[in-house]
Parts: structure tokens; C-alpha cells; sequence
């Protein structure tokens, strides 16, 4: 008899986006995402850190001060580092990102082309960033949803 306890395509994809996650230098929030086409296979993956050539030892990696004095300036976000580092169209494809797009990133997963983005955190959601992208989500007819029954627990040995 097969197993039924097996991950969902939803599970599995969110899963492998939470991995991506743990790549990121952010003490504060850790962002994965990862593209997936319409064969279920996974284009490309991106975590939020400094771009290629920006010492993360140097750069600052603190909220609060001079924006300038900030990390806000100089880390690329995980959705637009999955975009770059895609080597496809990505027209039809869906995004899984651990928290919800911010209005840059959503900008760009709309010019991709990309059809639906699946999120696990909404932890900014009162935010004006968060707010316009989804009124831009909504004007471009780009379905979001929550996954939210995520409970998978991953332990490697
Ligand atoms: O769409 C998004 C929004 C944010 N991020 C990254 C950018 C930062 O590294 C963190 C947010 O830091 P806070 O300390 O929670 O303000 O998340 C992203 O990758 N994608
Ligand atoms: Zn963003």
C-alpha cells in the first residue's frame, strides 16, 4: 500500500523555500523563494542577502539608524535574487516565498510574468509595501495565497 503521509506539492515546494531561507545572513528575517514551472520543477532559488561583491562581513546589517547606516539600502531580496538567477522564461511559473512580497519584489514578479505566489508570513501585512502590493497583485489579476497548514518538521541526520 503506498504511503499517505507524503508532502503535498504545496508542502514540499514551501519546504524547500524555508531551506533556502536558512541560507540568509538576516539576524532578523530569513526570506527564501523559489520559482516553480508548470511541470512542478523548480527553476531557480534565491534567499535575501548582499549582492555578489558586497562584503557581508563590511555592509551593516542593523534596522535602526541612518537608512544609509542600514542593511535596507544593500540587501537584495530573496524573490528578485530567484528572478535573476533564473535562466528561463519564467512566464507561468509560480513563486513560494516565505513571507509575503514586499512592492519592489512584487513589481518584478509581475513584469516575470509569474502566475501565483504562494506565501507562508504576512508579519508585515499593515505595511504601506505590503498594501500596494497587493493592490498591484489584484490590478494584475496575480492570485496570492497563504499556505496555511504548514506544519512539516525536516530533520537531517
Ligand atoms: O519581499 C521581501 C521583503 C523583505 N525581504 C528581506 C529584506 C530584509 O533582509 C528582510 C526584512 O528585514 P526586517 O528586519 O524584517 O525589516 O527581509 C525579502 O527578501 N523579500
Ligand atoms: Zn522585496
Amino acid at each position: 500500500m503506498k504511503r499517505e503521509d507524503f508532502l503535498s506539492w504545496e508542502q514540499f515546494f514551501m519546504t524547500v523555500a524555508k531551506v533556502c531561507a536558512m541560507r540568509s545572513k538576516d539576524p532578523s528575517t530569513q526570506v527564501g523563494a523559489i520559482l516553480v514551472n508548470n511541470l512542478n520543477q523548480i527553476i531557480s532559488t534565491g534567499y535575501n542577502g548582499f549582492p555578489r561583491g558586497v562584503d557581508d562581513d563590511k555592509f551593516p546589517w542593523s534596522r535602526e539608524g541612518e537608512w544609509i547606516d542600514t542593511k535596507y539600502p544593500y540587501v537584495a531580496h530573496a524573490e528578485l535574487n530567484a528572478i535573476v538567477s533564473a535562466r528561463t522564461n519564467l512566464t507561468d511559473c509560480d513563486v513560494y516565498v516565505t513571507l509575503f512580497p514586499c512592492n519592489e519584489c512584487t513589481k518584478i514578479i509581475i513584469q516575470a510574468g509569474i502566475k501565483k505566489v504562494f506565501y507562508l508570513e504576512d508579519k508585515y501585512k499593515d505595511s504601506n509595501e505590503v498594501k500596494a502590493s497587493k493592490k498591484m497583485l489584484d490590478a494584475a489579476q496575480i492570485e496570492y495565497k497563504q499556505i496555511n497548514d504548514f506544519n512539516v518538521k525536516v530533520s537531517i541526520n
